[in-house]
């Protein structure tokens, strides 16, 4: 199920590079039709031998159908003084940009089609999950074809674009909190006197098996948490500690104060190109 479009990747730094790779991986676009443009030349050039696609300056990438904008959002401006002269309305624009408002872009580009994509990191793997915000000159053929790409590394979710910040602080961000979780609970058996890389791998299982309990079996996690304390044993005492330690509040204080941040960078942009 490949695509016959050409694709620009414009920043191939973490998510970018990510992106590019996973998308060649999963067999959905031919190297040949891909075209990568980032300011660090020499990344550039090393990603691009790698995995054997083209590269461009921002200007001459766009000669694509599909523009994938994954720079920061603070050089978003600099990169739409590049690129907007020659972009038109046959162009399908996607901003993986954290903040960054649809309205500003269409405003700053006219006559292009607009999405708004939220992904993660797994996706790597293909087991990333993206929403999709559709911008008001986006078709429903640009939906399914944005679909088409996030499904192919993961799994895909249509939002309205005032839920896209909310999306940013839980799954945007969230592989970076579960790390932070897998990295205390090796730790703490390690405390406890395990070798370190067992310590990792039962964690690191641990955690992909009871989401894909939770995904699976479609209970509560209410429910699962119960089926695995017994009374008076030993999941109840650590649940104590971590509810007496404020865990659950000081996670969804993350997503909110993730949340925030997103806001803030739809304003801290620079002024209009
Ligand atoms: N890292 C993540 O997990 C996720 C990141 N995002 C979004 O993806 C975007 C990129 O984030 P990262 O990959 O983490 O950042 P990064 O810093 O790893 O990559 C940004 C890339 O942009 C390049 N760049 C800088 N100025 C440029 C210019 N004028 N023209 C072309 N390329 C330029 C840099 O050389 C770098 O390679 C951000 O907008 C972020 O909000 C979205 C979802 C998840
Ligand atoms: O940290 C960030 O700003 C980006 C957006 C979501 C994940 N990484």
């Amino acid at each position: 199920m490949s695509i016959e479009k050409k694709l620009a990747v414009i920043g191939v730094g973490n998510m970018g590079s990510a992106l590019t790779r996973a998308w060649l991986q999963a067999g959905l676009i031919e190297p040949a039709s891909i075209c990568l443009a980032d300011a660090d030349t020499e990344r550039l050039r090393a990603l691009a031998a790698e995995l054997g696609v083209q590269t461009a300056d921002n200007r001459q990438a766009v000669a694509a159908d599909i523009v994938i904008l994954a720079v920061k959002p603070q050089i978003i401006p600099e990169v739409l003084t590049d690129i907007r002269n020659r972009i038109g309305a046959s162009h399908l624009i996607i901003s993986i940009a954290a903040g960054l408002p649809l309205s500003y872009l269409e405003e700053m580009l006219p006559r292009a089609r607009l999405l708004r994509v939220m992904p993660n990191t797994p996706l790597l793997i293909r087991a990333g999950v993206a929403a999709i915000a559709q911008g008001t000159r986006a078709t429903a053929q640009d939906l399914d074809l944005a679909r088409k790409l996030f499904d192919s590394v993961g799994r895909s979710v249509i939002v309205e674009e005032k839920f896209m910040d909310a999306v940013t602080g839980l799954s945007g961000s969230g592989p970076a909190y579960v790390f932070l979780f897998l990295e205390a609970l090796a730790d703490g058996g390690v405390k406890m006197g395990l070798p370190r890389q067992t310590a990792l791998l039962l964690a690191a299982q641990t955690i992909l098996g009871s989401a894909a309990l939770f995904l699976e079996s479609g209970h509560h996690p209410g429910i699962l948490k119960d089926q695995v304390a017994s009374p008076g044993g030993t999941t109840i005492t650590g649940l104590h500690v971590l509810e007496a330690g404020g865990f659950r509040g000081l996670i969804m204080s993350a997503v909110e104060a993730a949340t925030s941040r997103s806001q803030e960078l739809a304003t801290v942009r620079p002024t209009r190109p």
